[in-house]
């Protein structure tokens, strides 16, 4: 399971890293894969990982961003052949630029591998674009290579390390550390570190009020992190806000719970959502923003936020969302959703398209602010 770990560290360094197939079944011209990252990417180091596998190279895009490239896919992502003539920002480009110079040959496109799909796991976890540049290593380049895994200087992990990885093993949240800290708006709170098990991730839960004295259905705010918005106070978004005003109305109904989950950006990562950020600049909205760069409408997974409720104790809620799948993921995870309460941030100028988009795209629960006039529309939900 380390390996894993360590060749997502290796790629976010620009660092290709082999992964081996686990199934006995495969033959040899698939039995390790050479796998890179898009970011960084050079001419030169696309030919190295090419002559290092004895085989061409492929880039495998998500079946999100082939849509963008207006190909299609059976499966969840696909391989687009590299020839010799293709320089890395062609690459790079077919990846994420929302119009690429050149087009992948559309014929050409091929079903991923084992190692082609745990390339791009790994570029996920690593939030790093989310395409990966692969080759096949091929029987006769096996040796050379996997002395280069023996003498340190190449990781390997393989497929199997990489699935089970995806799939949470139990305990995979442990709570690390707790203290009392005072908030402005909820005096009496305490923050609760959890950390998850490859060490890559840390979640907080913010308890205000006495535990003790909670009603049956707590109060709880599933809050991902958004650096702009909740620390600097980014008018592109509401983020901020809802952040103040949930801790405030948790204090005000006696007390409750803020998740505040490592998930910024809805999930893709702060590096990625900067890039997305450069896109709906260009006018595109924050979902298609994300298609770009071959990422889904939400990357969000709640089973963090339902292992921290449940080692909370915490059952039966009532969330402070206008986000209709927070409460289908709670539901789904096994906790009541026993009432919900709209919380909001001001509608500005610089806001109001990114809040039309969650409303129009998402589905969330928006008509309340929207329909009012932008930069004085405070809403509550009472
Ligand atoms: N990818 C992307 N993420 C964004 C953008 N704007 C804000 N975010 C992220 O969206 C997430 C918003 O999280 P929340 O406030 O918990 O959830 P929500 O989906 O808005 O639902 P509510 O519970 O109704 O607030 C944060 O992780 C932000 O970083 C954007 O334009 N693109
Ligand atoms: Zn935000």
């Amino acid at each position: 399971m380390r390996q894993v770990e360590r060749s997502i560290f290796d790629l976010r360094r620009g660092l290709p890293v082999l992964i081996r197939n686990s199934d006995p079944q495969t033959d040899d011209s698939h039995r390790a894969t050479l796998v890179a990252p898009l970011e960084g990417m050079t001419d030169a180091a696309l030919q190295r990982l090419a002559e290092h596998a004895g085989n061409p190279c492929a880039l495998i895009v998500t079946k999100h961003r082939l849509e963008v490239l207006g190909l299609n896919t059976d499966g969840d992502a696909a391989a687009l052949p590299i020839t010799a003539d293709n320089t890395a920002t062609q690459v790079i480009d077919w990846a994420c630029a929302r119009h690429p110079q050149t087009q992948p040959e559309p014929k050409a496109i091929q079903k991923t591998t084992g190692g082609d799909a745990a390339g791009l796991t790994l570029m996920r976890r690593g939030l790093l674009i989310p395409a990966a540049i692969t080759a096949p290593v091929a029987a006769d380049r096996l040796a050379a290579i996997e002395a280069r895994v023996k003498d340190g200087s190449l990781l390997a992990t393989d497929t199997d390390a990489v699935a089970n990885y995806e799939n949470n093993a139990p305990n995979f949240l442990k709570r690390i550390s707790a203290a009392d800290v005072p908030l402005d708006d909820a005096p009496r709170s305490r923050f609760v570190l959890f950390r998850e098990a490859d060490g890559m991730r840390e979640h907080l839960a913010i308890v205000i009020g006495d535990p003790e004295k909670w009603a049956d259905a707590v109060p709880v705010r599933l809050h991902s992190a958004c650096l702009t918005g909740d620390l600097f106070g980014s008018l592109r978004c509401d983020c901020g806000e809802q952040l103040r005003s949930s801790v405030a109305k948790i204090a005000d109904h006696g007390g409750g719970v803020l998740l505040y989950l490592a998930q910024e950006g809805r999930g893709i990562g702060l590096a990625n959502k900067l890039r997305a950020y450069s896109l709906q600049d260009e006018g595109l909205d924050t979902v298609d923003a994300d298609h770009v760069l071959g990422f889904g409408d939400d990357e969000r997974r709640y089973n963090v936020a339902l292992e921290m409720l449940a080692q909370l104790e915490i059952r039966q809620i009532e969330l402070l969302t206008n986000n209709p799948s927070k409460i289908a993921a709670m539901s789904r995870g096994g906790v009541t959703v026993v009432q919900r309460s709209g919380v909001y941030g001001r509608v500005t100028h610089q806001n109001r398209r990114y809040l039309t988009a969650k409303a129009t795209r998402a589905g969330h629960w928006l008509d309340q602010v929207l329909g009012t006039s932008p930069e004085d529309a405070t809403a509550t939900d009472n």
